[in-house]
């Protein structure tokens, strides 16, 4: 059996002194895209600032085989600082390079490296003010690989973005998922059931965890996302219930 690149046992996490995550058990292997799913304030983003080492646990255990990258929403970066594409895939690096030392050849190598693989060169001296918002979306991107992480947490990457963005976009994770694990949050049901290797269906703690497959009852939804039978969601997910027929 392989080793886990992620493994949450029993994990909750108090915020403000009330339980936001409860009990969490989610395991996350190399190979994977999965999609973290559940309502606004589910603790979705709790759970990866937990696996980021951000938030300790009140009880439980995290454990993180590599080095974790993380790409937060896009309203979190600062776009208008005075910074080009490289200077903030640069900054992905600062861990090892130290605040107050140059970077070396090896650092913008890897700059590089990451800003080859979301396809960002060509844009490399653009001022990251001037950028669209799928462009952005790849700059933090790259960002969390500039230290070619074995484990990548995406936070909303697809909110505000047209559908040709999303969709290139979604064929970048799942490239990127090949050779690491890859865990995002997503409002996008409908995208995240047709891309991701596994759904976690999350409202402070798991209610289910599968493959697409295995997540065709409709309770499980109904119980996350607080939907009736009648749901447009369910029609969405092609997963009405019976008595709602
Ligand atoms: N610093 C904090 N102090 C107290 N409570 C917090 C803090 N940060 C978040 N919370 C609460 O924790 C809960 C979970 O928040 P979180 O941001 O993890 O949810 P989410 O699933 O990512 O939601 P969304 O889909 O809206 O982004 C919410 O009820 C939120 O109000």
């Amino acid at each position: 059996m392989t080793t886990p690149a992620v493994r949450l046992d029993r994990v909750s996490v108090d915020l403000g002194g009330r339980p936001v995550l409860r009990d969490v058990a989610l395991d996350l292997y190399r190979g994977e895209l999965v999609a973290l799913l559940g309502p606004n304030g589910a603790g979705k983003t709790t759970l990866l600032r937990t696996v980021l080492g951000l938030l300790r646990p009140r009880t439980g255990t995290v454990a993180v085989d590599g080095e974790v990258g993380y790409v937060p929403q896009r309203h979190e970066f600062a776009w208008d600082y005075p910074v080009s594409v490289e200077g903030a895939v640069l900054s992905g690096r600062v861990r090892r390079i130290g605040w107050f030392r140059q970077a070396g050849v090896a650092d913008h190598q890897a700059v590089r490296a990451a800003l080859d693989r979301v396809r960002m060169t060509h844009l490399r001296t653009r001022p990251v003010g001037e950028l669209s918002g799928g462009q952005r979306q790849r700059v933090l991107v790259a960002r969390a690989l500039a230290l070619d992480p074995q484990v990548l947490l995406l936070d909303e990457p697809f909110t505000g973005l047209d559908v040709p963005s999303q969709d290139h976009l979604t064929e970048l994770f799942v490239e990127l998922a090949a050779e690491r694990a890859v865990l995002m949050t997503t409002h996008d049901l409908v995208a995240a059931v047709h891309t991701c290797t596994r759904l976690c269906l999350l409202d402070g703690s798991v209610v289910a965890l599968g493959t697409p497959d295995e997540l065709h009852d409709p309770a499980p939804w109904m119980r996350t996302f607080g939907a009736s039978p009648t749901s447009p969601l369910l029609r969405a997910l092609g997963l009405v219930p019976q008595e709602a027929l």
